[in-house]
């Protein structure tokens, strides 16, 4: 069977990168591509190649009017969630690459796509070695307590902490022990800068750097009487990292019923 795609944010840098690999696959068909700036154009000369007869819609609405089976996300943080209840709504599973999401919106998309029997597939980076990362420091979590994650990325970045700093903070408080460092409201000096508890119970503290000369990089810091364990990922300045795990994504987003988080879910 043909999985028919439509790329929602074929203009953005992760979005140029997927509409030439989506169109590349042999089991997969781009039908459709959503950008607001590029409407009536066609989406294969937008991401800078050839012609490939997919014009581009400038709503998701539009695009939804044709026959399709997968939207994937990568728009903007405060776009993500209506495209994704729009998509789930209209019966479509989805493929969501965009950060700026937390914990409360993940269930509601998750209870609507159960109500429409369709998959989502939610994961903050869709990098097979930054979710490795990820892996190891749950790994980690439960062996040693006190675990902070740092955030790198560009001055630009529209949402802090990154996606993958988010899931990974979220993740780590579901399963670490309680930390033994001193808790924050009993903190002197200026709190706010041993970071955001970010996750249910007491949270893990997240600290989110923006400088110029930064891509998007995590660590997950580890700490033990008189040693420490440090996880780290860097990305590169392509959007290249991305694009194998949300094809993976678009083949197996139809086996789920209801939202499912992170690429790790996939990789066993
Ligand atoms: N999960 C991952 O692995 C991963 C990887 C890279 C980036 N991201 C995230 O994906 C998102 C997109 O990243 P990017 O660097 O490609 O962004 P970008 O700014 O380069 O591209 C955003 C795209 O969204 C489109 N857009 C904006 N508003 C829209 C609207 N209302 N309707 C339709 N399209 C709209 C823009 O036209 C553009 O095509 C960010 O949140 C980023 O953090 C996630
Ligand atoms: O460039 C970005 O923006 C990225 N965002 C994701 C995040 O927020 O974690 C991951 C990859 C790059």
């Amino acid at each position: 069977m043909t999985i028919k795609v439509i790329m929602a944010g074929a203009t953005g840098w992760v979005g140029k990168a997927l509409i030439p690999a989506i169109a590349a696959q042999t089991d997969m068909a781009l039908v459709g591509a959503v950008s607001r700036n590029a409407a009536g154009q066609d989406s294969g000369v937008t991401a800078g190649g050839q012609k490939n007869g997919v014009v581009v819609s400038g709503t998701l609405a539009d695009a939804l009017s044709s026959a399709s089976d997968v939207v994937v996300d990568y728009t903007k943080p405060n776009i993500v969630k209506a495209h994704a209840l729009e998509a789930v709504s209209k019966g479509r599973h989805m493929v969501i690459g965009t950060s700026g999401l937390g914990a409360a919106d993940y269930a509601e998309i998750d209870k609507a796509a159960r109500a429409n029997g369709v998959g989502v597939l939610a994961a903050a980076n869709f990098s097979i070695t930054a979710t490795l990362m990820k892996r190891f420091a749950l790994m980690a979590a439960k062996y040693v307590p006190d675990v902070e994650v740092i955030d790198y990325a560009s001055a630009g970045k529209a949402d802090a902490p990154s996606g993958t700093a988010r899931e990974l903070a979220e993740m780590l408080a579901e399963i670490r022990q309680p930390a033994t460092a001193r808790p924050v409201s009993d903190v002197s000096g200026v709190p706010e800068t041993r970071g955001a508890a970010v996750g249910t119970g007491t949270g893990v503290q997240v600290h989110a750097v923006r400088l110029p000369s930064y891509i998007l990089s995590c660590e997950a810091l580890f700490g033990l009487p008189d040693e420490r364990l440090t996880i780290r990922h860097d990305a590169g300045s392509s959007a290249a990292p991305y694009v194998a795990g949300t094809l993976l994504a678009i083949r197996r987003v139809s086996e789920f019923k209801g939202l499912v988080r992170g690429l790790d879910a996939l990789m066993d």
